[in-house]
């Protein structure tokens, strides 16, 4: 990777975050592929903790949560045409339920802890699109544990895919897809995370961030390429077979941000914006090229 700041001493590697998701993977993948990952100062963690670290300096680039960068978006600028998103259904973002979803008014439904996104869009399909007013508490991703408490529970990332495709068959649950639910609602992709730098960091350092930026754009065409090898290598540690996982990879997930994407995040803040601690029209900065 080019771009880092040589003059003076030592040049200090960009902290990056990186979700500890599959839904990742295939970014992490590419970045060891091409030899970028040895360039980067990479934090693994979930994607509360991550969002958090990007907001108060411990990292410089790294994923976002959509709502936790709508309000802090003056402090950050969103690197263009990556992101975690899908265009209808997405597999590991669900509301899994014991109840139809009309009938959870005033029921109590579990809020996945790692989750600051899916968590709202979840409240805001039950509020708006099925008009129930259920009971909300937040909780450990475990779905067992949380439906011994609740009729429903939102989670995202590898515990909701087990959900979505072991725990809920088994037990009988119905799981309702977040990505899907959003797009027969408003015709627009829904994405859950941005890419961002911050601002600061941005403007000290624009070339270490553009190739930063580059690094992963080359990982996700590469992994979106050979999305076949990236999923069979995963599934050797997994318990989802190699066909699934390549199905989440290159069809249920959507890495780019563009203008469809932008608009799916500009209706989202709209419908939230009231109290989510941001102005509804508050406008997404992208990075400009250098
Ligand atoms: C697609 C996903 O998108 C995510 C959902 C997030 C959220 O709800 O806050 C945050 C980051 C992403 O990991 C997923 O977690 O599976």
């Amino acid at each position: 990777m080019t771009g880092q700041d040589t003059s003076g001493s030592a040049a200090v590697r960009p902290r990056v975050g990186h979700i500890q998701f599959l839904n990742c993977l295939p970014l992490y993948w590419g970045l060891a592929r091409t030899g970028n990952l040895l360039d980067l100062d990479l934090t693994k963690d979930t994607p509360e903790k991550l969002s958090d670290q990007l907001v108060n300096g411990a990292l410089d680039i790294g994923p976002i949560t959509c709502v936790e960068y709508l309000r802090n978006a003056d402090k950050l600028v969103v690197l263009p045409d990556i992101a975690v998103g899908s265009d209808g259904p997405v597999m590991s973002c669900v509301i899994v339920s014991k109840l139809p979803l009309a009938e959870l008014d005033g029921r109590r439904v579990a809020l996945g802890s790692t989750s600051r996104t899916s968590v709202r869009l979840a409240r805001l399909l039950l509020e708006q699109r099925e008009g129930v007013r259920p009971e909300y508490f937040t909780a450990a991703p475990d779905l067992d544990a949380m439906l011994a408490e609740a009729d429903a529970a939102v989670l995202i990332g590898d515990p909701a895919l087990r959900a979505s495709l072991e725990q809920a068959p088994q037990q009988g649950l119905a799981v309702h897809d977040l990505g899907a639910m959003w797009k027969d609602w408003t015709g627009l992709p829904f994405v859950f995370a941005v890419w961002a730098a911050r601002r600061d960091y941005a403007e000290r350092s624009p070339e270490t961030v553009a190739a930063v930026h580059r690094a992963f754009l080359e990982s996700r065409d590469l992994s979106l390429a050979e999305a076949g090898q990236v999923a069979a290598q995963a599934a050797r540690w997994e318990s989802f077979d190699a066909p699934v996982l390549e199905r989440y990879f290159s069809e249920a997930l959507d890495f780019s941000l563009g203008e469809r994407q932008l608009a799916g995040i500009a209706e989202f803040a709209r419908r939230i914006g009231h109290d989510s601690g941001f102005a509804p029209d508050v406008t997404v900065t992208l990075l400009q090229p250098a």
